[in-house]
Order: structure tokens, then C-alpha cells, then sequence
């Protein structure tokens, strides 16, 4: 099967050298190709070039871009859409005055998607998951890190891992897996937290070892929630049953969790809305990717990651949803992007290599998707009718989106 896209008006994120990520000022890099064809046969793009070098061979379907642009699919390299029911009650009492602290404190939060989840059957989380995860493909989302962490028991967080594998099974998307058993304290272990990490490192880590349902491990590293030395101690544990670090740090307090994070190696550290000095500092010359997830902050009305601090102090940057009942009920990486232009100051070419090239390597996938690249995979933006990249973040809330493509196929609504 060849698909010949011809006379696209840009093509985005062109990288004829395959290229990790970008830090620092290359950022602010975005090549593309004007009047463009792309080639896919089987799923991989095969060629690109200037229209007046298009080659004539035979194709089974040609689509005809005209006036459109396409990029890369954005890789949301963090989210947690394997939950049940939702959390809107706690966005009205939040509408009320409580803060999201002050929820969590009070039974709500995290244990309360646990609570649901435990009460919830496999085949239901499925169901709503899938709807999800649907919902974001339609979005442009071409790749998606899925993380457990509201079961808080053994068996629950087997049930959530065991959807994201369904979901892997099922869907052309790429998917990675993280388990988050350290996303909060169950209450009958708040006296006894050493217990239930223990519970994670001994019972949980050998069965998802052995089912081979997760890729990556995380952990909820805050003030209230789990210490850095907890940190180091559940990010080594994973490493040695093959799982790779990611952290939630400095959500609310900076604590070391960075440091902790680059310590063990981990592919990213995430939300980083307040960072110090010395935190920016640590994550220079690592392979350690920051990852701001800027609907969060918009949602809880807490501070943004300061991405300009950051990119001028050298470091790459990604962009993801976060996706999740509590802090972000939203998986749409346009919206991502618009907000990390209008409120973290970061230009249209900085925030598309964030969502596209420094997601893909956030969530490992990055020798296959994030970039036009021959040989990766076809996961593609077609737009609608516009005359720049930049108009996509410009008319933020109005989709621009008028096809995606995974390996290379139209996915209809
Ligand atoms: N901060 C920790 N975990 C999630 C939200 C958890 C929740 O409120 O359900 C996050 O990344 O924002
Ligand atoms: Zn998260």
C-alpha cells in the first residue's frame, strides 16, 4: 500500500537526519518543507521532498493537501486516562474555595479515583478508557504514555495495567505503559507507608515483570506524598525488574526529587511548575527530559513551568497533557500547545518540537515517531485550510485538525 499526500502547502517538522530532541535555542528550529509530497508505503513514510522532485511512480491512493499543512502526530508522553468516573464535585468545591491540598487532605483526590477505580470491573474501565482514548486520536495525539496509579492495591493496579495492555492490543496508536503505584498513600498504610512500598517492590513489581505490563516507572515525589529517599528507592526497584524512571516532581514543592530523578537516570521529570535555580541546574547535560504539562496549571490555577528560565538555560523541553480525573480532565495537546505559547511564552516552533520530537523521546518512542523522518511511522496531522504552523496555537480552542492518519491510515470519526 503507497499513499502519495501531494501539493502540501508546509511540511512540518522535517528531519532528514533522525535527531533525539532539542534543546536550548535549536528549539526555536522547526524545519519544514514548502509545497510538499510525502510518501507512505506500509504504514512508514518513504519519501518527502519539494513538490517539483514529487517522483512519478505508482500509487494505490493519492491525497491531494492543497492549502493544508501536516505534521508529525503529537506524542502526549504523560497521562493517566485509564480512570473511572470523574472528579467533578471536587472542580466545584475548588470553584467554592477548597484547594486541591486541602481536598486531598479531606478523603478526596487520588484516593477518591481509587476508591472508584477498586469498586469498578475490569471490562467497565476498559469501556471508558477506550472512549478516551478515542477522543484523543481524534485530537492528533499519534502516541500515548498510559500510567496506573489509581488502584493503590496490588490487584487494582494489575487491573489498570491490564486495560492499558487491552488498549496496546487494540489500537494502532503507540502506547507505553507506566506503573504509578507511589501516586499516593492509601489511608490504611498512613502510619505505615514503609508497608505499602514494600507491597509495590515486593508483590506488585514481580507480577508486572512477569505479565510484562509496564515499561516505565513512576512516582508522586512531593511534600505530603512520597519523600525523595522513597523516590530512590522505588525508581532503583523498578530499574532492576527493567522498568525506566519518570518522576512527578515539583508539582508544589521542590524537595530534590530532580536531583533524585537524574540521579536514576530517569527519561523525563515531569510537571516542574516550580523549579529553583539548582534544580535547572541538574538537568544540564543529562538525558534526563523536563516535561511541562501546562493544562494542569491552567486547570488548578497554579503556576506554569517557566519554560523560557529553562530553554534559555540550555535544556530540551516536552510538552504532554497529563491527562486525569483530578488535576486535568483534558487530552487535547492543541490546547496544550496554544497555552504553553500564551502563558509560558514559548514560540509556535518551540511548543510544536516540545509536543512532537522532545515528547516522542519523553515516552522512548522517539526512533519511530515525532518527526518526518524515512522509515518512521506515518502518524500524521492533516490540517484544515491555514496559512501557517503558527495559526494552529493563534486560534487557540478551534480545531484545526482535518484528518489524522495512524501508520498512514485515515482514522474516521
Ligand atoms: N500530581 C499527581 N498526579 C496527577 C493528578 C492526580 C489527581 O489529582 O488525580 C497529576 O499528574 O496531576
Ligand atoms: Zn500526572
Amino acid at each position: 500500500m503507497i499513499t502519495l499526500f501531494k501539493n502540501i502547502k508546509e511540511l512540518i517538522q522535517v528531519r532528514t537526519e533522525p535527531i533525539a530532541f532539542v534543546s536550548g535555542k535549536a528549539m526555536n528550529e522547526l524545519p519544514t518543507i514548502k509545497n510538499a509530497f510525502l510518501i507512505v508505503e506500509n504504514g512508514l513514510i518513504s519519501d518527502f521532498g519539494s513538490m517539483e522532485n514529487c517522483p512519478k511512480i505508482n500509487v494505490s491512493e493519492v491525497i491531494d493537501a492543497t492549502g493544508r499543512m501536516i505534521l508529525p502526530s503529537w506524542c502526549d508522553s504523560h497521562t493517566h486516562i485509564v480512570y473511572a468516573g470523574n472528579r467533578e464535585n471536587e472542580f466545584v468545591d475548588r470553584i467554592n474555595g477548597w484547594s486541591y491540598e486541602a481536598i486531598a487532605n479531606n478523603g478526596g483526590g487520588i484516593l477518591n479515583s481509587a476508591k472508584k477505580l477498586q469498586e469498578t470491573s475490569e471490562e467497565t474501565l476498559y469501556q471508558e478508557s477506550k472512549v478516551r482514548l478515542e477522543e484523543v486520536i481524534q485530537l492528533g495525539t499519534g502516541a500515548i504514555e498510559i500510567k496506573s496509579g489509581y488502584g493503590l492495591t496490588v490487584d487494582a493496579e494489575l487491573k489498570m495495567l491490564r486495560v492499558i495492555k487491552r488498549l496496546k492490543e487494540t489500537y494502532s496508536i503507540a502506547i507505553k505503559a507506566t506503573f504509578l503505584g507511589a501516586h499516593a498513600v492509601p489511608l490504611e498504610y498512613k502510619e505505615n507507608k514503609e508497608t505499602y512500598l514494600k507491597l509495590l517492590t515486593e508483590e506488585a513489581l514481580p507480577k508486572i515483570a512477569e505479565e510484562h505490563l509496564a515499561e516505565y516507572i513512576d512516582i508522586f515525589c512531593e511534600t505530603g506524598y512520597f519523600s525523595v529517599a522513597d523516590t530512590e528507592f522505588i525508581l532503583e526497584a523498578g530499574k532492576k525488574y527493567g522498568l525506566i524512571p519518570k518522576i512527578h516532581v515539583n508539582q508544589f514543592t521542590a524537595i530534590g526529587g530532580v536531583q533524585a530523578g537524574v540521579k536514576c537516570q530517569a527519561l523525563s521529570v515531569d510537571h516542574l511548575e516550580i523549579m529553583r535555580d539548582e534544580d535547572i541546574e541538574a538537568l544540564k547535560n543529562t538525558k534526563t527530559m523536563p516535561v511541562a504539562l501546562p493544562s494542569c496549571s491552567y486547570f488548578l490555577s497554579i503556576p506554569y513551568t517557566p519554560a523560557r528560565k529553562m530553554i534559555e538555560a540550555g535544556l530540551p523541553l516536552a510538552l504532554a497533557t497529563d491527562y486525569n480525573p483530578g488535576s486535568t480532565p483534558s487530552g487535547n495537546m492543541n490546547f496544550v500547545v496554544s497555552t504553553a505559547c500564551i502563558k509560558m511564552k514559548m514560540t509556535p516552533e518551540e511548543a510544536i518540537n516540545a509536543a512532537t520530537l522532545n515528547g516522542a523521546y519523553a515516552m522512548g518512542v522517539e526512533e519511530e515517531l515525532g518527526s518526518i523522518t524515512k522509515g518512521k511511522q506515518a502518524n500524521l496531522i492533516l490540517t484544515k485550510q491555514i496559512n501557517s504552523y503558527g495559526f494552529m496555537p493563534y486560534s487557540f480552542g478551534t480545531n484545526q485538525i482535518e484528518k489524522v492518519y495512524l501508520k498512514g491510515k485515515e482514522i474516521g470519526v
